[in-house]
């Protein structure tokens, strides 16, 4: 993704629209001195009228009007260019979190993410704004201008020149000094952005713990830091604008003293005041020309930073996703039929594998359920069915076909997937519900069946705005039962041939468990189910029980053979059961 991918023709026209506005800008700026001239030689001409005066002071008054109305429009047309730019790259990066595997975002990081669609695009939009015009006007006013003044006086170039050389000295020591800690302000504020979204997420934990102490410490580091940095940009910033002024100030007292003796040494009358005139248009380009370089500031301290924020930019556009699309979009066994087969896997930073040489098969119809010990890879295994994260060795199967050979789309849309982590939207109950329609309308009455089939019913009865009422961003004004519910009634809704149920029932009391799991029965007649739990009650009625530990099966059968035969099944069930239900 290059950069000009960004500006469409229309930008082109904007930006060549703005050129323009910018050269008669320069050119009207550069008029408005010749008409000083000429008015002050008609001043100081004896015998002069008003109405002399203001022959060339109308056209002077029409330039300065002229070169208003083209900053105004060169604002514009910027303004449109640089905001139509940044809309464009946060578009861009919001897009690609999309494509993005958990291996991607977790690499670049969630808050660096976030800081890279926000502060970094605004620094690239300032630049556009500010520095591109900048970085045109300022080259065409400082040749321009110099040029005027070479064919003015060779005597009142020397001056001028020797405070171009002074500005340069003073912006570049300044540059070398700030663009540094200049670069390093991104990275702080990704950090800034990490520790205050984990307090703020961690509120309670903080306080239960009272942990603010180390949380303050932690926050304070990276404060200090911004502000240190902060500081120091802006006090050598701070060191700029006097320094300018004076040398402005010394450059126009220059050329006055040079003048005053060059007028001195003049005898003839008309001679002094053709000096005088000229002495006054000198001052005025000389100074134009020290501001020329001026602004050429304004685009060296913001170009490095726009720079930065863009290569940050760049990194998350072309970050070329781990998990791609294949073509395969049927399946070549039977609808529903998941296979595992002699599946590793690792995590991406991790050292070593998650899972272990695992082959099970499920079939529709048929309820399998993972039980292990927290940290044996249950989640694991169902993450990837939807191809979160892809296998080391082996290969997953679903209708026959290697995961990774299927349209991701196609094979999304034949699971439905509830997560160990609740993820809730802010909106309505019934649109979180409706969330995920699977290519095909969902009607309120589906809603109010899955609903009823995963308990929701059951809560938003007692709601005054039943499946109309309003969830909070994350679903916080819910219980984390409620949420899983909800959940679960979402997969329902949409339906598929696999339905895969990480941990859903951890949160559910007993009744409501069971009812589910009753209800289930009907709605998921048909579909293959995989239920992770870590309950025994949850899992003894599964037609097939997975038992993982440290990442390999160690058993698979009903409730009844592993009672019978396997260890570690045995240890759960001792450690949750009690004797009579060991007994039955
Ligand atoms: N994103 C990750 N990056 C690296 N390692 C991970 C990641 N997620 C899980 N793991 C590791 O993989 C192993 C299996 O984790 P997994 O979440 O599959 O276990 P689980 O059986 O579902 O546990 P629980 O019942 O506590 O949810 C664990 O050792 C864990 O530390």
């Amino acid at each position: 993704m290059k950069f000009h991918h960004f500006i469409h023709r229309r930008e082109w026209t904007l930006a060549l629209l703005a050129v323009l506005m910018i050269v008669a800008q320069v050119y009207l700026d550069l008029r408005v001195p010749e008409y000083m001239e000429h008015i002050t030689v008609t001043i100081s001409t004896p015998g002069s009228q008003l109405a002399d005066v203001m022959e060339h002071g109308w056209l002077m008054l029409a330039a300065a009007a002229g070169s208003m109305v083209a900053a105004i429009i060169t604002g514009f047309c910027t303004a449109l260019f640089g905001t139509t730019v940044a809309r464009r790259m946060r578009a861009g990066v919001f897009d690609k979190t999309f494509d993005m595997s958990s291996a991607e975002v977790n690499s670049i990081g969630t808050d660096s993410l976030i800081t890279r669609s926000t502060n970094d695009v605004t620094q690239v939009q300032m630049f556009i704004v500010m520095g591109l015009q900048m970085s045109v006007k300022a080259p065409i006013m400082a040749v321009w201008a110099s040029s005027k003044i070479a064919s003015e006086s060779v005597t009142w170039t020397i001056p001028t020149a020797v405070a171009v050389g002074l500005t340069l000295l003073v912006l570049g020591i300044a540059m070398a000094l700030a663009i540094p800690r200049m670069m390093r302000m991104q990275k702080i504020t990704d950090g800034l952005n990490r520790v205050t979204r984990e307090h703020l997420t961690g509120l309670r934990v903080i306080r239960a713990y009272l942990t603010q102490s180390f949380h303050r410490k932690r926050f304070e580091a990276v404060n200090m830091d911004l502000r240190n940095t902060t500081l120091f940009v802006n006090t050598t910033m701070a060191f700029i604008m006097p320094m300018l002024t004076a040398i402005m100030t010394g450059l126009s007292l220059s050329i006055y003293v040079l003048g005053a003796v060059l007028i001195n040494d003049t005898p003839d009358v008309n001679q002094r005041i053709t000096l005088f005139g000229q002495m006054v248009v000198f001052s005025t380009y000389a100074l134009l020309v020290v501001t020329s370089f001026m602004m050429m500031t304004v685009v060296f301290i913001m170009g490095p930073r726009a720079l930065v924020a863009w290569r940050r930019i760049r990194e998350v556009l072309r970050t070329e996703p781990s998990i791609t699309s294949g073509s395969v979009t049927s399946g070549s066994a039977t609808a529903g039929t998941v296979e595992f087969r002699n599946v590793s896997f690792r995590y991406p930073s991790a050292d070593g594998d998650a899972l272990h040489e695992l082959s099970f098969m499920a079939s529709p119809g048929e309820t399998v359920a993972l039980i292990g010990s927290t940290g044996s890879g249950k989640s694991s295994v169902v993450n990837l069915i939807p191809r979160f994260y892809d296998v080391r060795e082996g290969a997953v199967l679903v209708d026959g076909v290697d995961v990774r050979e299927w349209n991701l789309e196609e094979l999304r849309n034949r699971i439905a997937y509830v997560p160990q982590k609740n993820t809730l939207f802010s909106g309505s109950i019934a649109s979180n519900i409706a969330l995920g329609e699977n290519g095909r309308a969902m009607s309120a009455q589906d809603v109010v069946s899955a609903a009823t089939a995963a308990s929701v019913a059951e809560f938003v009865g007692g709601k005054e705005d039943g499946y109309a009422s309003v969830v909070a961003q994350n679903g916080k004004n819910f219980s984390g039962g409620q949420k899983q519910r909800i959940s679960m009634a979402r997969a329902l809704a949409r339906g598929g041939e696999i339905l895969i149920f990480d941990d859903s029932f951890s949160a559910l009391d007993y009744k409501t468990e069971r009812d589910i799991r009753q209800a289930l029965k009907t709605a998921a007649a048909g579909a293959t189910v995989l239920v992770v739990a870590q309950r025994i009650g949850t899992v003894r009625d599964a037609d097939r029980i997975l038992v993982l530990d440290k990442g390999r099966i160690v058993g698979n059968g009903t409730h009844e053979t592993l009672m019978a035969t396997n260890e570690v099944y045995q240890d759960i069930a001792r450690s949750q059961l009690s004797d009579e239900e060991l007994a039955s």
